[in-house]
């Protein structure tokens, strides 16, 4: 049966795995905050379904399940996987995305390369993307694009499916023009957003750079903006803004504009943590850490998410304050989104010779200052880590939103704990009880830390109960409404 929701993004909602001859599906190795949110989505939608892509099998007698339908604890839904070779694989998501587009929409130019790029791979799998999601689309159904690899997806199902409403949402930050037009496809690109009945993003700061772009390369017809919701505007932070846009047209189309943050799902992690075995879980990590404060660290291996910074920050406090060694930890993962990127293997092995570093100076043969995980941890035993934490540090110098952020908050129920939080994550906007810190600044960085460990229980608990409450207030099921009625308004149109 045709859909009437079609999410369009690039992994699967699970991995498959063979055991005793049988496929079974198991949640991702990926540390991925995207697909979790979107299984929350689907599961509460009727008729939708998921295109995803998979490594096509080689060999003659190879099979290939392109549709199967997933039953799990969100809902049930249709996942369809779009067979690519290992060669689409490499040059759509390993070159042009992670080479070519990730650097520039975090705002690295210095790290973008289009040295191995072919762009005509890239284009001919959003292509494929996109005719699976029109087979897939019912009469006036919407499809719903993720993410920057699938940036050309809109223009082609324009063309395929003009009764189909077209909404894209980026989980990543979206620069200023003036980075985002280094891009020599920067006109494909934008033509096919503007393809879109919706483009969405996590905060008013992206939504004004996406515009700001329309205005760099187009003739506008129209600009509607409207005043950033009080908790919203995080004013003097780096990614405050006072307004945002609602709208924008352009060659006779008007596109609406989208700037809300996901949420997390805060009621299941809070009924998670407090589980019996969690909280024994909460206990023994508490015991083995033996009264020292225990500073966690969580989240992907990517240099954009600030591990770095992090960790110099730490080597200066340690020289800083001996008073803490031996009473001080640092728990740290930086898990790779996957194999094979010469781009990550180089933040990874950073990583690793830095705690390396670290730990051979300021440790000794009883205390080890930093223990670092780079394999992927189960959902509940991250919950449990975050729960035995005093401190939850997250310094990237850009993230689109950060869940790590929010899941800190939830897992805590009610206990006092501080969340160190940079101002370029897009949670900053929301999360001003966090102790904000600008990750560039070495003085902040130090002030920022300090703060945190010497701030008195009474203020760690009420900033974190402000907090709670907001991320309790805007969860996943708020985000999901807010979509489905923009979806609702799309078809009424
Ligand atoms: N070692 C580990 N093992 C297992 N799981 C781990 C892990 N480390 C982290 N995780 C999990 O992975 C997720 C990471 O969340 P992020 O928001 O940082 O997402 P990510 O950068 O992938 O996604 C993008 O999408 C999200 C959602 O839109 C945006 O917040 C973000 O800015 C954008 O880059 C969290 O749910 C966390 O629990
Ligand atoms: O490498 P990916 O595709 O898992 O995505 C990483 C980030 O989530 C992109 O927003």
């Amino acid at each position: 049966m045709a859909s009437s929701l079609v999410i369009v993004y690039h992994r699967q909602p699970y991995e498959e795995f063979v055991e005793n001859g049988q496929i079974v599906l198991k949640e991702n190795k990926s540390p991925n905050g995207i697909v979790p949110a979107l299984k929350g989505f689907i599961g509460q939608v009727d008729r939708a379904s998921w295109v995803a892509w998979k490594k096509a099998p080689t060999g003659k007698a190879a099979k290939f399940e392109r549709r199967i339908t997933v039953n799990d604890s969100y809902g049930s839904y249709e996942v369809v996987r779009l067979p690519l070779t290992a060669e689409q694989i490499s040059q759509f998501y390993h070159v042009v995305s992670k080479e070519a587009l990730w650097p520039i929409l975090n705002s690295f130019p210095s790290l973008y390369s289009t040295e191995n790029c072919q762009w005509s791979v890239f284009r001919e799998v959003n292509r494929l993307f996109a005719q699976a999601a029109c087979a897939e689309a019912a009469p006036g159904a919407v499809i719903w694009v993720h993410d920057y690899n699938l940036w050309l997806v809109p223009g082609f199902v324009r063309q395929m499916r003009p009764d189909v409403k077209i909404a894209f949402f980026h989980h990543t930050p979206f620069p200023a023009p003036d980075v985002f037009n280094i891009l020599p496809w920067r006109d494909e690109i934008l033509a096919s957003l503007l393809d879109c009945d919706l483009v969405g993003f996590h905060v008013p700061r992206y939504a004004r750079n996406f515009a700001a772009l329309v205005q760099s390369l187009r003739r506008i017809e129209g600009l509607i903006e409207r005043a950033v919701e009080p908790e919203l505007q995080a004013t003097g932070t780096a990614l405050s803004e006072p307004v945002t846009p609602v709208s924008i047209a352009v060659g006779g189309r008007t596109i609406r504009i989208d700037a809300f943050p996901i949420g997390t799902h805060a009621d299941l992690i809070r009924s998670t943590v407090q589980k019996p075995d969690n909280l024994a879980r909460v206990a023994h990590i508490r015991r083995e850490m033996s009264g020292q404060t225990t500073i966690v660290s969580i989240g992907r291996v990517d240099y954009a998410k600030g591990t770095r910074e992090m960790l110099l920050a730490f080597e200066r406090l340690l020289a800083r304050r001996p008073e803490l060694h031996g009473r001080i930890r640092l728990l740290v993962t930086a898990v790779a989104a996957a194999d094979g990127m010469r781009v990550y293997k180089r933040a990874q092995q950073n990583i690793e010779q830095l705690v390396g570093r670290i730990n051979g100076h300021h440790g000794s043969l009883t205390w080890t200052p930093i223990l670092l995980s780079t394999t992927p941890m189960p959902f509940e035993e991250t919950l449990s880590y975050y729960r035995a934490a005093d401190i939850c540090w997250i310094t990237p110098l850009r993230d689109g939103l950060n869940l790590v952020a929010k899941e800190f908050i939830a897992a805590h129920v009610n206990e006092s704990g501080v969340l160190v939080l940079s101002e370029f994550a897009g949670a900053a906007v929301e999360l001003q009880d966090a102790v904000l810190v600008n990750p560039y600044s070495i003085s902040q960085m130090d002030d920022a830390i300090d703060r945190a460990l010497d701030m008195p229980r009474d203020e760690q608990r009420e900033r974190m109960q402000r907090m709670d409450a907001l991320i309790q207030r805007y969860d996943i099921t708020h985000w999901t409404h807010h979509v489905l009625e923009l979806f609702a308004q799309l078809r009424s149109r």
